[in-house]
């Protein structure tokens, strides 16, 4: 039996190696369109688990692992953005204001399936555009839901959390390191 990480994430794979010594990696390759009317809760915690099927199937006995973040604006989805434009548009929407990042973990094991799903409340200070262009500059956006990331420079327009760091960075291996005492 093998715990498998089904993410191309390399914050989940630093993240997980805390509390598994050995693990694979299988990085799911799915459709992460938002179906039309679908809450931001049911989006994350379907694809958590889409990613961690994908690879059930052919390692039923395994412990598969599928994980997913997204960042929620009032009733807005934002994922990854998808150009520097789509970043800059996102940025500026979340200045001065609070969101909520959701992640949601899947874990697939011979004892059953464990799923949690973890919401922040994250506030920005207000961001000039300076701010927002100096950040897009970076790069750092271009990977992360919502455009930043809490743990590179994203981290100079926080202004308040409530609730798990490590789910902002999209793992929440407190939770995770809990479910693998009980079934390794
Ligand atoms: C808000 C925020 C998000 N993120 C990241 C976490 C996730 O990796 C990413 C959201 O994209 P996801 O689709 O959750 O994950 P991914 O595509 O990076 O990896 P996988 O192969 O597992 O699907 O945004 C940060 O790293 N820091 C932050 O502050």
């Amino acid at each position: 039996m093998s715990v498998i990480l089904a993410s191309s994430s390399p914050r989940r794979k630093e993240l997980l190696s805390k509390s598994v010594k050995e693990f694979d990696i299988m990085p799911a390759d799915i459709d992460e369109t938002v179906q039309v009317g679908e809450e931001p809760l049911a989006y994350v915690e379907r694809m958590a688990k889409e990613k961690a099927m994908c690879l059930i199937k052919d390692k039923p006995k395994d412990i598969v692992i599928g994980c997913d973040t997204t960042v929620v604006l009032g009733n807005e989805i934002m994922g990854k953005p998808k150009n520097d434009e789509d970043a800059y548009r996102m940025l500026e929407k979340l200045s001065d204001t609070t969101h909520q990042v959701l992640t949601s973990v899947y874990i697939n094991t011979e004892q059953g399936v464990f799923q949690k799903t973890e919401t922040v409340d994250v506030v920005f200070y207000p961001l000039e555009e300076e701010d927002i262009n100096c950040y897009i500059e970076t790069k750092e956006h271009q990977d992360k839901a919502g455009a930043y990331g809490i743990q590179g420079q994203g981290a100079l327009f926080v202004k308040e959390i409530s609730g798990d760091y490590y789910s902002i960075v999209g793992f929440p291996i407190g939770y995770v390191n809990q479910v693998m005492k009980k079934v390794l």
